[in-house]
């Protein structure tokens, strides 16, 4: 068992999972090159190998289920390229099925004999997937239904998605034996052991393009008063900077406007008048005619890109003296090379820096690469917006549902 406050959450310890057909949730959701549609990163996906080589051991048969991107994003493809990933590091077929839930899936799993392991495709192409709400409510989805009737019990290993209340995530353990994975227990375990509250200043690095969940954490954090500075990065500053009264030009205006997130303006005023302390960049490294340009933030003309050398060098002598860094979400559009110089400058200053280091989320993490840390130093989680959420003290719903589930 694994203790969060309140929670008890059952591990592959506490159940029998031998000899039987297991659905596991993971989250191999990583970057993607836009216009091919290829991988760019595969650290989610290597990340849940024990879990899968100690049931594969076992004996199991293995129905793996994940989602990759959002509808209508450039990265929600399919999952025939991340099967082939996990065949190479299982060393075993991970045979993709393309269908969810529909007859060839659920043939397909009534088939499965000890030892094989499928995976479905893309759960988000099930609508009801996109629906947040209580899991017995989504114990009645037609993805719980169908899926828990030829499958024994449901290994949640997405910790990445804890902090989501959507059916393949809290829907099973109302209705089959359910337990977590042991990256799920890994993460829990050490993030609940590293958030210290006496070490400071804590400084948080937050970017990227979920800029609703960011702004939501910021909330946490200040209501809670864990930050003592938040620099922000990616279009989550660009949205700051809108609340500050800061003028950006039409095109920036008009790419938040497309991602559907110039509406959260006023929300972030209210942040910055409730006295969160949010940072936002001096300068930016800008596209402008297909040039790299830098530009001060008063005086932009190019479309935003990264955070310039100026906000590099300003962030991270904050970063330096930091008894504890929280990175999560990119700087820049860092799937184009010429952008990434702000994300891996600031992730650098925060390994030199004299305090521990939390990285999170499938972007940040993809900027470190091969790199050796060390463990004493550096987490380097798969959660972003559930890693952030977790410090801040919110109740994932994932892990929510697991403690409260049927028992073997
Ligand atoms: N200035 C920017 N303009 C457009 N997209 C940006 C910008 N900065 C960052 N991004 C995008 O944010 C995305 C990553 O954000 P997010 O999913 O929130 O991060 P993570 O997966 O690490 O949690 C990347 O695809 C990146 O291109
Ligand atoms: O990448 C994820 O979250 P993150 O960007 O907060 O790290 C998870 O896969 C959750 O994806 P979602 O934010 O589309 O629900």
């Amino acid at each position: 068992m694994i203790r969060v406050g309140e929670l008890s959450i059952p591990t592959l310890d506490d159940l029998s999972f031998l000899n039987k057909k297991i659905l596991v949730r993971l989250d191999i959701n990583s970057p993607i090159e836009p216009k091919s549609g290829k991988l760019l990163d595969d650290s989610r996906i290597k990340a849940h190998i024990p879990t899968l080589r100690e049931l594969i051991e076992k004996g199991n048969a293995l129905v793996l289920l994940s989602h990759q991107g959002r509808p209508g994003d450039s990265d929600f493809v399919g999952l025939e390229e991340h099967s082939k990933v996990l065949s190479r590091y299982l060393g075993q077929e991970v045979e993709f099925v393309e269908d969810v839930m529909g007859p060839y899936a659920l043939n397909r799993i009534r088939e499965l004999r000890s030892g094989e392991v499928i995976m479905l495709d893309n759960v988000r192409l099930v609508s009801e997937e996109l629906i947040e709400a209580p899991p017995d409510q989504h114990a009645r989805s037609f993805l719980v239904n169908r899926l828990s009737k030829v499958v024994n019990s449901f290994v949640n290993d997405a910790f990445a998605t804890a902090h989501r209340s959507q059916p393949s995530l809290v829907g099973f353990p109302v209705v089959i034996p359910s337990s977590a994975g042991r990256l799920m227990e890994r993460e829990v375990s050490a993030l609940a052991k590293i958030f210290n509250s006496e070490t400071s200043p804590k400084v948080f690095v937050l970017g990227g393009g979920k800029v609703q969940d960011s702004i939501r954490i910021i909330e946490n954090l200040s209501k809670r008063r864990l930050a003592d500075r938040i620099l922000t990065g990616g279009l989550l500053a660009e949205v700051f900077m809108i609340a500050k009264g800061m003028n950006l030009g039409k095109e920036n205006l008009q790419i938040l406007e497309r991602h559907g997130i110039l509406s959260l303006v006023p929300r972030a005023k209210k942040v910055l008048l409730a006295g969160a302390p949010v940072e936002v960049p001096v300068d930016f490294r800008v596209e402008s005619q297909g040039n790299v340009i830098e530009e001060s933030s008063t005086r932009i003309s190019g479309i935003i890109k990264d955070v310039g050398p100026t906000t590099e060098e300003i962030y991270s002598s904050f970063i330096r003296d930091a008894g504890l860094t929280v990175l999560r979400g990119p700087m820049g559009v860092i799937e184009d090379e010429r952008f990434r110089r702000g994300s891996s400058s600031l992730l650098r200053a925060a390994l030199e820096s004299k305090g521990y280091v939390i990285v999170g989320g499938g972007h940040m993490i993809s900027v470190i690469g091969e790199a050796q840390l060390d463990p004493a130093k550096v987490h380097v989680s798969t959660g972003g917006g559930a890693l952030l959420l977790f410090l801040a003290g919110e109740s994932l719903p994932a892990l929510e549902a697991l403690s409260r589930g049927v028992k073997a």
